[in-house]
């Protein structure tokens, strides 16, 4: 049976560590990060996340600020708040929940976001940087995946990768986090043909497609760690569930490590987006980045 990798004990690491900087940051430089969060709509799960993340907040000493405009809220007006938000001096952070309504421009939304107070690493600067010289923020969710991974593998030099799914916001970061340590990457999508076949070469395998237990047992290598992105509500038996993109029951008894859905990348993605508040906070206020 594999190894399940704890996301919720990897994150509340990753936020004890915070908590510690943070107080440093109070203590040595009188700077309180603070991140503000906008939610365009009324999105019952949206919700429960967004109050999550503000909640965490908190709890790591951090300032949270959380904007709540209608489903119908033009996009001027959004692009003014968050053009307040970037001349806030008490927001270092500045999280645009996704997706937004058909009638807003996501990119012209993300974009308007300063790249400074980006912390989904959603910004073409961020974007830009990750794929060049590294030194951008590193959207939350690969961020937290790579985190788990390192600390499961150690050093991943060499190992084959393979990611299904080519988002902007999962796929496309995480290869390129995954070829910056040296792995052989390759993403697969809807419309690659053998998919099982080229699943089952994966050291690394990463699903990121949205669609619930896709990716079966006998896909994955023996051994391989398998990181699962996916959150999926289904209803099963009358009632509600979470579940992923991998049918963790079939994998976890081929993999060597695996994710579990809840309890996996989910609170890491929410601690990488608090870990970025922290760096961009150090970066605005000209505090060494590598002087952790
Ligand atoms: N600008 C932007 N940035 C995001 O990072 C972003 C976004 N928009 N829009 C929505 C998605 C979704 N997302 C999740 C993060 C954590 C959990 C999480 O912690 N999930 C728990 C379960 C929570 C539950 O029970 O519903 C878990 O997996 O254990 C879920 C979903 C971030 N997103
Ligand atoms: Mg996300």
């Amino acid at each position: 049976m594999a190894t399940v990798i704890n996301g919720k004990e990897h994150a509340q690491q990753l936020r004890d560590n915070l908590a510690i900087e943070v107080s440093k940051l109070k203590s040595d430089h009188a700077l309180v990060p603070g991140l503000a969060v906008v939610l365009v709509g009324e999105d019952p799960a949206s919700q429960i996340y967004v109050r999550n993340k503000a909640k965490q907040t908190v709890e790591v000493g951090m300032k949270s600020f959380e904007h709540r405009l209608d489903t119908d809220t033009d996009e001027v007006t959004l692009l003014d708040l968050i053009a307040s938000l970037n001349a806030d001096d008490a927001v270092h952070g500045i999280l645009v929940q996704l997706p937004l309504p058909p009638h807003i421009d996501e990119f012209k939304v993300i974009n308007a976001v300063s790249h400074d107070k980006d912390v989904d690493g959603f910004h073409l600067m961020n974007v830009g940087r990750l794929n060049t010289d590294g030194g951008g923020v590193v959207p939350c969710t690969p961020l937290g995946s790579l985190m788990m991974l390192k600390s499961q593998l150690g050093d991943l030099t060499g190992l084959n990768a393979v990611i299904v799914g080519r988002s902007n916001i999962v796929g496309k970061p995480m290869a390129a986090l995954l070829l910056k340590a040296n792995c052989t990457v390759t993403i697969a999508h809807s419309r690659t043909k053998n998919l099982e076949e080229l699943c089952r070469t994966a050291d690394i395998l990463v699903a990121a497609v949205g669609r619930p237990r896709m990716i079966q047992g006998d896909w994955i290598k023996p051994g391989a760690t398998v990181i699962d992105v996916g959150i999926n509500r289904i209803e099963e038996n009358g009632a509600t569930k979470l579940v992923g993109d991998v049918d963790y029951l079939s994998a976890s008894e081929v993999a060597g490590a695996i994710t579990p859905v809840p309890g996996g990348v989910g609170p890491m993605t929410i601690a990488c987006l608090l870990h970025n508040t922290v760096q961009q906070a150090k970066r605005i206020a000209g505090i060494d980045l590598s002087d952790q």
